[in-house]
């Protein structure tokens, strides 16, 4: 028993593992609707993995409409201990080449049109998100990464999460330059804030596709490049998952060296008495364990 659960949450280009045993498939619902796809549950290297395709097979869902409160609250649901996203994203950076991976350490949200919050009227809470990502889980994604043989892994970097679908301006893109953005991608907001809500350890590797639009030199980004550079960097990713497991195998999991799991300790402010029984009951997955809720599977 290693302790470990890994949740993949797999973006574009990723909608399953290659190589799991004693496979699994569920569907799932939550109490904040159904996620963007079924559950396979799984094992790899000996270790218990819960895969969730982002977008689903066929990249049925765009970025502004994905269900990120159920994507979490089924992750956590299933037990997963620790969550590891994979997404592709645009580089605002020349040293940062397609085919870069950047395990992200900051974040900057200009998604606008999302729910962002399990609590709200009835239930407040406020968890700091200063530093978003596990350093743990963020530091085994990087050595994972060199394990997969990709050449260029950025060990920190801020990702700009934009509300999207359409790809930014020039204007947009040199302003986000300007501000010492890293990459640019429309999903791991509000999905890094959910997480540390839920009080699950999460990372992300961002896995570079192209140079947005800010590079005068270069076509615009366009989604035809974006799919023929993620095809290289989604085997590159299998890799990466094959290799982050052999490191959890060969570790029995202790907490979370930030005390991620252990947010919800002083963030909720509503008085027990003040609360509202109908949203207490929702947030049994996320908050039971301070709300003093039995989860319901
Ligand atoms: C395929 S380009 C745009 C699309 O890809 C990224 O999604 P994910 O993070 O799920 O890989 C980006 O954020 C956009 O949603
Ligand atoms: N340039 C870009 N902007 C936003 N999301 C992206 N995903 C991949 N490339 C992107």
């Amino acid at each position: 028993m290693s302790g470990w659960t890994l949740g993949i949450i797999g973006g574009s280009g990723l909608y399953r593992l290659e190589g799991l045993e004693d496979v699994r498939t569920e569907r799932v619902f939550t109490p904040w609707g159904e996620p963007s796809a079924p559950l396979v549950k799984a094992r790899l290297n000996g270790v218990d993995l819960v895969f969730l395709s982002r977008h689903d097979a066929g990249h049925r869902i765009p970025p502004g409409d994905i269900n990120y409160r159920a994507n979490i609250d089924a992750m956590k649901r299933a037990g997963v201990t620790d969550l590891l996203s994979l997404s592709a994203c645009g580089s605002l950076r020349e040293e940062l080449a397609p085919g870069a991976f950047v395990v992200v350490d900051q974040y900057v949200d200009r998604t606008f049109a999302r729910e962002k919050s399990f609590f709200g009227p009835g239930c407040v809470a406020h968890v700091s998100m200063a530093r978003p990502v596990c350093s743990r889980l963020s530091a085994m994604a990087v050595a994972a990464a060199k394990a997969a043989g990709v050449e260029t892994v950025a060990p920190r970097g801020t990702y700009l999460a934009m509300e999207g679908p359409q790809f930014s301006t020039k204007a947009e893109s040199h302003l986000y330059r300007s501000w010492g953005m890293d990459v640019i991608g429309m999903t791991n907001m509000p999905e890094a804030k959910l997480a540390r809500e839920a009080e699950l350890p999460y990372a992300s590797v961002a896995m570079v596709t192209d140079y947005d639009c800010w590079k005068d030199d270069l076509a615009e980004v366009d989604i035809t490049d974006v799919l023929a550079v993620l095809k290289g960097n989604v085997a590159r990713a299998q890799d990466l998952v094959r290799a982050i497991t052999r490191a959890m195998a060969a570790h029995p999991r202790t907490p979370s060296p930030d005390g991620i799991e252990t947010v919800l300790d002083t963030a909720i402010l509503t008085a027990p008495d003040a609360r509202d029984p109908a949203l207490v009951a929702k947030l049994d997955a996320v908050a039971g364990r301070v709300l003093g809720q039995t989860t319901q599977k």
